[in-house]
């Protein structure tokens, strides 16, 4: 890329990485006013690839089953909950904020039909996990399905973190899906029943992510987690899957991931399907992993991102932004040369 900005000159390029210099200065310009109010632009191709949100399985897939949603008051978490229970699923969502769940428990279940309960847990504190479950079991028993949605995540150059900043991510994303899945585990073992669990990371599990250290860290924990277990607790009936999303327009990630509002064009850019994802795409990815119908499917990470993670990992991806009169002049230039 730096080749062709030198032979082109960056003016004459719209990429977005020639840009992100001024980009960044936009960003700062602004003082601490907060602009949430950008628009989801979408590049030309998204009208190829239209998001279909509603429950994509068969009503009563998940009927008789009890579903158990960490974080499931908000974003992802509630979708995953909504379409659950619209597949028949009886669901407890759990998270610190009982006034929110309450609030998505009633919305959700007085348009599907069936009950959602609404329960208050800190993750990242084990007595509080052990007393949820104990409230789930008392409630409606122990459950099919478990999704550890839960996290906590903000942007931060790594030298700003505190200790405690560290703990705060890490004891909520690893930590709290590690007490959550070795107490409902521990209790399904002893009763001899089976279960899906699933866990939402992140693309950047993989690679790691500068800006979100602690994040990443703990998302590659979890994955471990998961790929521990999926060999371990196979012959106990328990099966385990991973979805790594990309980015989905929710008020807890982009407030949080970036809170000007001025990233998100360039995200746009670098994703192939040319939109962000929607709460509804995921649900049906969750949903799909968790049902009977993925009774073979364990052990499987699936990225779900438009693409974005191989257009960031692929060394010349950036050269799509090449017009074809540039190409021309390249070819000439690459014709031209004999021997090395
Ligand atoms: C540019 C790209 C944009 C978008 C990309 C989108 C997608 C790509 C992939 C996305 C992955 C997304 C992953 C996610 O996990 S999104 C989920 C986000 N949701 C949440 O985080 C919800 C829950 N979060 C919270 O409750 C809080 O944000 C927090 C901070 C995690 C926990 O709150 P709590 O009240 O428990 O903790 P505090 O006492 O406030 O803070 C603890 C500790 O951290 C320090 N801290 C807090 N904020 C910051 C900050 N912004 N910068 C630096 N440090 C911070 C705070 O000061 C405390 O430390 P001490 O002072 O005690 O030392
Ligand atoms: N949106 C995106 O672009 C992406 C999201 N993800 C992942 O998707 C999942 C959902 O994120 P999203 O919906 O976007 O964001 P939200 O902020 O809406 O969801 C996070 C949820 O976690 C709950 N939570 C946080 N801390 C705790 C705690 N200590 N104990 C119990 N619950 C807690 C919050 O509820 P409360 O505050 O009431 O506790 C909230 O409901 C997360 O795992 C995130 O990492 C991954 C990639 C991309």
């Amino acid at each position: 890329v730096k080749i062709i900005i030198r032979i082109f000159d960056a003016e004459s390029l719209s990429t977005s990485n020639a840009l992100f210099t001024p980009c960044l200065l936009q960003l700062f310009g602004n003082g601490t006013a907060v602009l949430r109010k950008s628009d989801d632009d979408r590049a030309p191709q998204a009208r190829f690839f239209p998001p279909l949100q509603e429950p994509m399985l068969l009503p009563g897939t998940f009927k008789n089953k009890v579903a158990f949603i960490t974080g499931g008051g908000t974003g992802l978490g509630k979708g995953m909950t909504f379409t659950l229970s619209s597949l028949g699923a009886e669901c407890v969502i759990a998270s610190r904020n009982l006034d929110v769940l309450k609030a998505t428990a009633e919305e959700i279940s007085s348009q599907t039909g069936n009950k959602v309960h609404p329960v208050q847990c800190n993750v990242r504190d084990p007595d509080s996990v052990k007393a949820t479950v104990d409230q789930m079991v008392n409630d409606v028993g122990l459950p099919d399905v478990v999704i550890n949605n839960a996290a906590g995540n903000f942007i931060s150059p790594s030298e700003r973190l505190s200790a405690n900043a560290w703990k705060a991510i890490t004891d909520t994303v690893l930590n709290g899906t590690a007490y959550i899945t070795l107490d409902i585990g521990k209790r399904l073992i002893a009763a001899q029943k089976g279960a899906a669990f699933l866990c939402i990371t992140t693309i950047y599990a993989d690679s790691g992510s500068g800006f979100v250290m602690p994040s990443a860290s703990a998302k590659a924990g979890v994955e471990a987690l998961c790929k521990s277990l999926v060999a371990e607790w196979g012959r106990y009936g328990l099966r385990f899957n991973i979805i790594q999303p990309g980015p989905i327009k929710t008020k807890g990630a982009f407030s949080r991931l970036d809170p000007t509002g001025k990233f998100e064009k360039l995200m746009i850019e670098r994703i192939p399907v040319g939109r962000l994802g929607t709460v509804g795409e995921i649900a049906n990815l969750a949903a799909y992993l968790c049902s009977d119908y993925a009774s073979w499917v364990s052990g499987a990470t699936i990225k779900i991102d438009g693409g974005e993670y191989s257009f960031m990992a692929g060394e010349f991806n950036s050269l799509s932004l090449v017009t074809k009169e540039q190409w021309d002049v390249m070819e000439a230039i690459i014709r031209q040369t004999k021997g090395s």
